[in-house]
C-alpha cells in the first residue's frame, strides 16, 4: 500500500483565496488589516520565509510591514521597536520572525508582544487561552496547520491515539493542546522518552517536530497510521543539497494510510494560519465577530 499524500501546497493555497474573500468583506468595515513583520540579522532561510510572509499578506489584500534589523541590533532597541508597533492602530498582527541572534532574551521579547495582535501565538496569555479552550486564542500556526491537514484526511480524530514527537512551545505543546480540542488521546514523545519506536507503532496519528532528518522509519509505523512531518532539514546528498523532514519518507509511505511531504506539505500552511490569525486578531480588536 502507498499512502495518500497531503497535498499543504495546494490545500494552503485554498485557504488563502478563502480568506482574501473573508479581508474583502472585513474591508467593508472601513479598516485593512495589517501584519508588521520582524526579521533581524541575515539568516538565508528566515528571509526566503520573511518574504513569502510579506508578498501573501498583500496577495491576501491586507497590509505589510517590514522591519529589518541587523544582527547586531540590542534588546533595547528591539523591545521599542514591539512597543512602538503595540501602539500602532494600523498594526493587528505582530511576528518576529526566529530565530533571533544569541544575546537577544527571546521570551522577554516574545512576551512583550501585545497578546491581542500576537499572531504567532507565542505569548504566555495565548498559550493559557489555549491551554484552556478560550477561543479569543490566538494559535501557533504551524500546529494549527497540521490540524487542519490532519482534518482533511479524517474530519472526527475522536479517540484516536497522537503521538507528537517534540516539546517545543512553538509546535509541540501547542499541537498537543489542539489535538486535545480534537478529543484525541496524546503522548508527547522527546529526546529523554525511553523506546519511542514501540511507542509511535502504537499511534493512529504521528506528528514529527523533533528536529531530526528522517528520524521516524518505515517500522515505526502502524499500518493506516496519518504521519504528519514537520521537519525541514537541509542535508548534504549527491555532492548538493536536499530538503528532507523527520520522517523517511518514502518507507513510511508503504505502511501510512497518509503522509505530508516536505517540502509542500506542513510549510505553507504556517504562512496561510498566520494571515488567518491576522485577520482574526483584526476582527477581535475590531469587536466583529471571530473567524
Ligand atoms: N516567528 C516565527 N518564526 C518561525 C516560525 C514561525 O511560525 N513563527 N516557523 C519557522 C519558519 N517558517 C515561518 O516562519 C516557515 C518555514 C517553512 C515554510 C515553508 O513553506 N517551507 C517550504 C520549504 C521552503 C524551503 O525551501 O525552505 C515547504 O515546507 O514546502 C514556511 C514558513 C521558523 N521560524
Amino acid at each position: 500500500m502507498s499512502a495518500r499524500i497531503i497535498d499543504g501546497k495546494a490545500i494552503a493555497a485554498g485557504l488563502r483565496a478563502e480568506l482574501k474573500e473573508k479581508v474583502e468583506a472585513f474591508g467593508k468595515t472601513g479598516r485593512t488589516p495589517g501584519l508588521a513583520v520582524v526579521l533581524v540579522g541575515n539568516d538565508p532561510a528566515s528571509a526566503v520565509y520573511v518574504r513569502a510572509k510579506a508578498r501573501q499578506t498583500v496577495d491576501a489584500g491586507m497590509q505589510s510591514f517590514e522591519h529589518r534589523l541587523p544582527e547586531v541590533v540590542s534588546q533595547d532597541q528591539l523591545m521599542r521597536l514591539v512597543e512602538t508597533l503595540n501602539d500602532d492602530f494600523a498594526v493587528d498582527g505582530i511576528l518576529v520572525q526566529l530565530p533571533l541572534p544569541p544575546h537577544i532574551d527571546a521570551t522577554a521579547l516574545l512576551s512583550a508582544v501585545d497578546p491581542a495582535k500576537d499572531v504567532d501565538g507565542f505569548h504566555p496569555i495565548n498559550a493559557g487561552r489555549l491551554a484552556t479552550g478560550d477561543t479569543r486564542a490566538l494559535s501557533p500556526c504551524t500546529p494549527l496547520g497540521c490540524i487542519h491537514l490532519l482534518k482533511s484526511v479524517e474530519p472526527d480524530l475522536t479517540g484516536a491515539h497522537a503521538v507528537v514527537l517534540g516539546r517545543s512551545n512553538i509546535v509541540g505543546k501547542p499541537l498537543a493542546q489542539l489535538l486535545l480540542g480534537e478529543n484525541c488521546t496524546v503522548t508527547i514523545a522527546h529526546s529523554r522518552t525511553r523506546d519511542i519506536a514501540d511507542l509511535c507503532r502504537t499511534a493512529d496519528v504521528v506528528v514529527a517536530a523533533a528536529g531530526q532528518p528522517e528520524m521516524v522509519r518505515g517500522d515505526w509505523i502502524k499500518r493506516g497510521a496519518l504521519v504528519i512531518d514537520v521537519g525541514i532539514n537541509r542535508i548534504a546528498r549527491d555532492g548538493g543539497y536536499r530538503l528532507v523532514g523527520d520522517v523517511a519518507f518514502d518507507e513510511v509511505c508503504d505502511r501510512a494510510g497518509a503522509i505530508t511531504p516536505v517540502p509542500g506539505g506542513v510549510g505553507p500552511m504556517t504562512i496561510a494560519y498566520l494571515l488567518q490569525n491576522t485577520l482574526k486578531a483584526a476582527r477581535q480588536r475590531s469587536g466583529a465577530a471571530a473567524i
